[in-house]
């Protein structure tokens, strides 16, 4: 049956320049043949007239305040003319936005707090935890505000996911409309559960939920099939109207099949979505899959051990089966022979000008040549096949020492679309796809954690979603160009010449991966574009997720062509008849064995042997009917390729300073933590001694309090000591201020408290040959027998003249001779005693006849107001809670040798005792120092 197409109504006077994925907004409105006929009623709510421009979703990503520069600058409507052209500024439903879906990832193990979480149902806070810890103090970034089309919390269901991101793209293509939707975020952020979904009742993912409802809304609305998409978007007559699948016995002597050995490693979830569109009834439909895979930067096909005929010869209720004589071989259940795994890269060609609407071929679109499309007629079938893809996919991840995640999947779902009433009209046959990609996991620094060739290998296997991002950018700066060009062609009114504008715009570098020449369509033809952004706040890194999001910042600033139903017209010569693929078996080529098992948690594991032949990637001859007629120009290509080499050289250069940035961060933090430590701790003793001095300058109240009643003159309180001090004693007030006190510390603290406690017997008196602490007890005490006291002559009472020899009898006047506090040369009047050895430096003394007062004094028996003094102290230093203190314990000195001096009038001096100068200095030195 040749028919020839009718070229007229292409929609090829499109005016597009090369490399922009937003000159569409400067084009004339299209018309299309389709257009013309499509006075029908529409499928479901968008109203079925071609030329009625879809309206952008209700949602906040297309609000004024979120759009794109660009986006912003179409929806004014202005006419410009050009040199040849007149253009008019379509409306804003012409351009849209890439919609980007941000879903958050359920924690499934450890209750670890997110570092992200929804702040509306469009925009989300990242917040770096590093900034959460004891690092805080150091940090300068705050939270990282997101915003996204929609925000899917870690609860949301895959039914409604599914609905809010998927369901209209659903709709379109069955309208004859074409849309990309692919998954971007690191590994285990849950792409693939997004994408296929699980294996528990309702957790199927948005592939198999797609083709439900396309079947759901196609049921009785099949065409026959006698026509098959080709390429990118052409049409072509199929060899034969194919049968209806028939359920067949297989033969008891088939080979066993790759997929019977792995046939419960990849679950088939038995989920079915009951959506249904509500289509136009007087079209026909047809379903065609096809399932790619890139890989290390080559694309292979999924369904390519599949033949076409098995879809009929089905032996499981319409399932197909793989009868590619490769796969076909026997399995190892002799264990002799194994299985020949042959796999062989598809190249990425241009789209013949007559196959798209493009006006050059540099905006025309790539196509996979070779890859296999399957016509499925039900959705089990179609997942069936699906699902065997899958297992190729594991299985050939596994052959390549790889995991799955380090490929990208590309589904694509063409559905072709035929007026009932012109059903042998070829020309009337509109295609359009849907292809759904789950990208590779984009982690970079986790693989790059070291340098040398394990950097280089991240960077080369993420080269394609690195490209992707460099394709994104430079449509937004394209788009930006011609926004601004056009702005200024409104502006003055002068005439815009699209060759000033083409020259302004940067080549789009989509032929710098396969991915990217494989999405290249999406951008610069036309398409709704979506972008799922998932990710996994609880145990994956903050930097990769940080990457990821600002990647979907990037990809909400492109706008991509609002797609149309267009008829795609059979070519020409394309009435040939399919041509069998006939692959060579590649005796010469290397084999490899291999066994591999597949399988997972709760899931049998397959085993199988495999012999893997690989094969080059030389195009046969029917491929070479479809080479491109355009040269490529060496020198661009070395300077392609110049400047990739240099931009992975750059990203290695930056993710090895951004680790040793981290690492430095990570070391200076410590540092500062151990400094602040350091400093804490020296501050400690410092502030201990203001403490210790409080509790002092409370207790010397104390004594003083308690001791006025048994002084014959009342012992002066601290304030008035000072003021009784005579003249004598005033040259040495400043050197004298700061040695009002000892500091003892450590084992020294224990004596005096054991000689505090000690000192509360009944008979403090019995106390004798104790230390300070008991000697100013005893003065408080108001005993006269200082001799009886360790100190001997730390103190004489007043009112025991008798106790001291010295000449008190002029009491008030100030001494002639003033009495020296001397360190270490003080003259010694009357004192005969000698120091006591003393495990640490005595506390300074008078010397003065102490001797006599020792032979003089007589010991006192504590009187009653002695005894209830000290119960008294002892209750309030137990108040204190003095005891038990490790800390430094503070002696006043100068309190006591002030007051003794003012009572023992002039003629008493102050000696030191040897060593104490030294101490006193060095207790100085210590004080000074901290
Ligand atoms: N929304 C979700 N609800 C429940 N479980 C989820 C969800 N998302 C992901 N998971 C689970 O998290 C795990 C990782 O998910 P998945 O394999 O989809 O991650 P991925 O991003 O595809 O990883 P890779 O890039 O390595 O393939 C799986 O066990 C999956 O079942």
């Amino acid at each position: 049956m040749a028919t020839k197409p009718k070229t007229a109504t292409r929609a090829s006077t499109r005016t597009k320049l090369a490399g922009s994925a937003s000159l569409p907004t400067v084009l004339p409105q299209r018309t299309t043949r389709s257009t013309s006929k499509s006075k029908e009623p529409s499928p479901e709510v968008v109203p079925p007239t071609k030329t009625t421009r879809r309206k952008p979703l209700a949602n906040k990503a297309n609000s004024p305040e979120r759009t794109s520069p660009v986006e912003r600058f179409t929806r004014t409507k202005a006419t410009l003319s050009k040199t040849s052209t007149v253009v008019e500024l379509s409306n804003d439903a012409d351009r849209e936005p890439v919609k980007a879906f941000l879903r958050i990832r359920p924690h499934l193990e450890d209750e670890v707090p997110p570092y992200l979480e929804p702040i509306s149902d469009t925009s989300v806070r990242m917040m770096d935890p590093s900034t959460s810890s004891s690092h805080s103090r150091l940090s300068t970034s705050g939270p990282s505000i997101y915003t996204f089309s929609h925000v899917f919390p870690p609860d949301t269901n895959q039914q409604d996911f599914f609905s809010r991101t998927t369901l209209p793209l659903v709709k379109d293509v069955l309208q004859g409309e074409s849309g990309l939707l692919f998954t971007y975020g690191v590994t285990n952020s849950g792409k693939t559960y997004t994408i296929q979904g699980g294996s528990a009742p309702g957790s199927a993912g948005i592939l198999p939920r797609t083709l439900d409802v396309i079947f759901n809304s196609i049921e009785g609305l099949q065409g026959d099939g006698r026509y098959r998409p080709v390429r990118l978007q052409g049409v072509e007559l199929a060899d034969e109207a194919p049968l209806p699948p028939k359920a067949t016995k297989r033969s008891q002597t088939a080979s066993p099949l790759l997929a019977d050995v792995f046939e419960d490693a990849v679950p088939l979830s038995s989920d079915t979505d009951p959506t249904t569109i509500k289509l136009d009834r007087n079209y026909e439909y047809t379903i065609w899959i096809s399932y790619a895979e890139v890989y290390n930067e080559k694309v292979y096909d999924l369904f390519a051990s599949v033949d076409d005929p098995a879809l009929q010869s089905s032996q499981r209720s319409g399932i197909p089966r793989p009868t590619s004589t490769l796969l076909n071989l026997p399995l190892p259940s002799s264990q002799n022979r194994p299985l020949l795994v042959d796999r062989k890269p598809l190249t990425v060609k241009q789209c013949p000008l007559a196959d798209s609407d493009a006006s050059d071929s540099s905006s025309a679109g790539k196509y996979i040549a070779g890859l296999k499309q399957l016509r499925v007629q039900s959705a089990m079938q179609a997942k069936e096949l699906l699902r065997l893809g899958q297992i190729h996919r594991q299985v050939y991840g596994t052959l390549a020492n790889s995991q799955s995640s380090r490929s990208h999947a590309l589904v694509t779902v063409k559905v072709l679309r035929v007026h009932r009433g012109e059903r042998n009209d070829p020309t009337s046959i509109q295609t359009a796809r849907l292809t759904l990609v789950d990208l590779a996991g984009s982690e970079r620094t986790r693989n790059t954690q070291t340098s040398g060739e394990r950097l280089r290998e991240a960077g080369n296997i993420n080269k394609s979603l690195m490209v992707l991002g460099q394709c994104m950018e430079t449509m937004r700066a394209n788009q930006r160009a011609i926004a601004r060009s056009l702005g200024n062609a409104v502006g003055s009114g002068s005439r815009l010449d699209t060759r000033d504008v083409k020259k302004a715009l940067a080549v789009i570098p989509f032929r710098h991966s396969k991915l990217t020449e494989i999405l290249m369509d999406y951008f610069v033809g036309e398409g709704r574009a979506v972008m799922i952004v998932n990710v996994n706040p609880f145990d994956t890194g903050y930097d990769e997720n940080s990457h990821v999001m600002k990647f979907s910042a990037l990809a909400r600033e492109v706008c991509t062509t609002a797609p149309t139903a267009v008829a795609r017209p059979i070519p020409a010569a394309k009435e040939r008849a399919t041509k069998a693929e006939s692959r060579k078996s590649g005796a010469d080529a290397p084999r490899r064995k291999v066994t591999i098992s597949l399988g997972g948690p709760g899931r049998k594991v397959s085993e199988a042997h495999l012999e893997v032949l690989e094969e080059d990637d030389e195009p046969d001859d029917s491929e070479r009917d479809d080479e491109d007629d355009n040269p490529i120009n060496p020198f661009v290509d070395a300077l392609f390729d110049e400047i990739e080499s240099l931009r992975i050289k750059l990203f290695e250069a930056e993710m090895r300073s951004a680790i040793i940035e981290a690492e430095t961060r990570e070391e200076v933090m410590a540092e500062m933590e151990e400094r602040m430590q350091t400093m804490e701790q020296i501050s400690f003793p410092t502030h201990q001694v203001e403490r210790n001095e409080i509790m002092m300058d409370a207790k010397i109240d104390m004594l003083h309090r308690h001791g006025v009643g048994n002084l014959a003159k009342p012992l002066p309180s601290r304030q008035p000591q000072k003021m009784d001090l005579s003249d004598d004693i005033e040259d040495d007030e400043d050197e004298d201020d700061e040695e009002n006190f000892f500091i003892s510390q450590g084992t020294q603290d224990t004596e005096l408290i054991s000689e505090y406690e000690d000192s509360r017997s009944p008979s403090p008196l019995a106390q004798k040959g104790k230390k300070p602490l008991s000697a100013m007890q005893s003065m408080a005490s108001g005993s006269s027998s200082a001799s009886d006291i360790d100190m001997e002559t730390d103190y004489h009472s007043p009112d025991d003249p008798s106790d001291i020899d010295i000449d008190d009898s002029e009491p008030e006047e100030p001494t002639p001779a003033p009495a020296k506090v001397a360190k270490g040369k003080a003259t010694a009047t009357t004192s005969k005693s000698k120091p006591r050895k003393l495990s640490r430096p005595p506390s300074p003394i008078f010397e003065e006849d102490i001797k006599p007062a020792k032979k003089k004094a007589q010991p006192k028996r504590p009187t009653r107001s002695t005894s209830n003094t000290l119960a008294g102290l002892e209750d309030e230093l137990n108040g204190l809670n003095i005891q038990g203190r490790d800390s430094t314990t503070v002696i006043p000195n100068k309190a006591a040798r002030k007051a003794a001096i003012s009572h023992a009038g002039p003629g008493v001096e102050y000696i030191p005792r040897p060593g104490e100068v030294d101490t006193v200095k060095k207790k100085k030195r210590q004080l000074g120092k901290k």
